[in-house]
């Protein structure tokens, strides 16, 4: 009996995402959104009033599952992006959280050495956190198979800035001012939120997530030596174990307005991607970030709003300054609930027809 010795030849992936994040240029760069799945669209509304509350909805696999979906049946994106949230990582180490309509996150604080030695261990964070694994496992089943399935978790310093705030704030002044008066607690924090980040992004790519990304939305208040210690170091933390786990998951980062700090950054934490908000523009991102491989962004999200030859004439210039290389397609930053569903499909059209 003979066996063949020859191993299976290494086939570039075929989801174009996965290309994409393989560094490779394509002719037509793949696209998905941030903030998909929610309440522009009617069908989330639905499945969010049949759940009840945001969090049910979170930890309802099948619900959560539905929403993720929802946009991919609508609009045939290349990525779907499990439907949860980066707050799920501090009620899993014990703090209370909820949602005030209309307003937003509100949780527990902790801002004191007495509270950071009351929060769980890293590996408690399962318990709360395995219905969300089963949401990606209902996905890697049920999705088209062209379709990419994106894991996520906050940052840890942007999750910090609600543990000690206690809510979202305009300026991330609590954080900053308890990094100042209590370093080593300050530090805590953001050490406990990194270990919880690495194993929950590893449970996610067990329960089938091909990529992850670690939203960082408040980088842009870091500045100077802090924006080192507190967005750079503990994203290379979190990326290089897991690359020790999954070598093979790509991972996106998103630093949201480090403006010239974009510059590097992916080199400087190992990540695959970076995605860019839209404070930056994409031809200076061509030249300075896009050089160091696959970039992700980086259109208004003020276009799904109001539409018309801007948003064709914005969309196609993004394209077109990122044509050089390897992109994925995105907003600069999430989808907001007043945005027209036509508008994001004239968005697709543009990106994939040249329309
Ligand atoms: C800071 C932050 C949060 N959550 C998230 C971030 C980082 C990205 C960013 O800067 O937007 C990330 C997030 N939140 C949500 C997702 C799901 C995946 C996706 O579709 O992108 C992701 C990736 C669902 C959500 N998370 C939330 C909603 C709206 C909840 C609802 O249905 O009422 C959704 C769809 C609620 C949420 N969650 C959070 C806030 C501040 C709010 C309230 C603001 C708002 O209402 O838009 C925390």
């Amino acid at each position: 009996m003979t066996q063949d010795p020859r191993p299976e030849p290494q086939q570039s992936p075929a989801k174009t995402i996965l290309r994409a994040l393989a560094g490779e240029r394509q002719p037509v760069p793949p696209i998905w959104m941030m903030r998909q799945a929610g309440r522009y669209l009617p069908e989330y509304r639905a499945t969010r009033a049949q759940a009840g509350d945001f969090l049910s909805l979170c930890y309802t696999p099948d619900l959560a599952a539905e929403v993720t979906l929802q946009p991919i049946r609508r609009y045939g994106f290349d990525a779907a992006i499990l439907f949860a949230d980066i707050l799920l990582i501090p009620q899993a180490l014990g703090m209370d959280l909820w949602f005030v309509t209309g307003e937003g996150p509100r949780l527990s604080t902790v801002t004191t050495p007495g509270e950071l030695a009351a929060l769980k261990p890293a590996e408690a964070i399962h318990e709360t956190l395995s219905p969300v694994y089963e949401t990606v496992r209902i996905l890697s089943r049920e999705l088209p198979r062209e379709t990419t399935l994106i894991g996520f978790a906050g940052a840890p310093w942007t999750v910090a800035t609600y543990m000690i705030a206690g809510r979202g704030t305009r300026d991330q002044g609590p954080a900053h001012a308890l990094k100042q008066a209590d370093r080593a607690t300050f530090q805590g924090i953001i050490d406990r939120v990194t270990e919880a980040t690495v194993l929950y992004l590893s449970a996610q790519i067990e329960a089938g997530a091909e990529v992850v990304k670690l939203f960082d939305s408040w980088a842009g208040s870091l500045h100077g030596q802090d924006f080192d210690d507190f967005a750079v170091a503990p994203a290379r933390r979190i990326i290089a174990a897991l690359k020790q786990r999954h070598p093979h998951v790509p991972v996106i980062a998103f630093p949201r307005e480090a403006g010239d700090r974009y510059v590097g950054f992916a080199k400087a934490t190992g990540a695959d991607c970076v995605a860019l908000d839209n404070s930056v523009s994409a031809e200076w991102a061509a030249r300075h970030v896009q050089t160091d491989g696959c970039v992700q962004g980086n259109l208004a999200p003020g276009h799904m709003v109001t539409g018309g030859p801007a948003l064709v004439d914005a969309t196609r210039a993004i394209v077109r300054a990122f044509s050089g290389g390897p992109h994925i397609f995105n907003l600069g930053h999430g989808i907001t609930p007043d945005a027209d569903p036509e508008n994001v499909a004239l968005m697709i059209r543009t990106v994939r027809e040249g329309a």
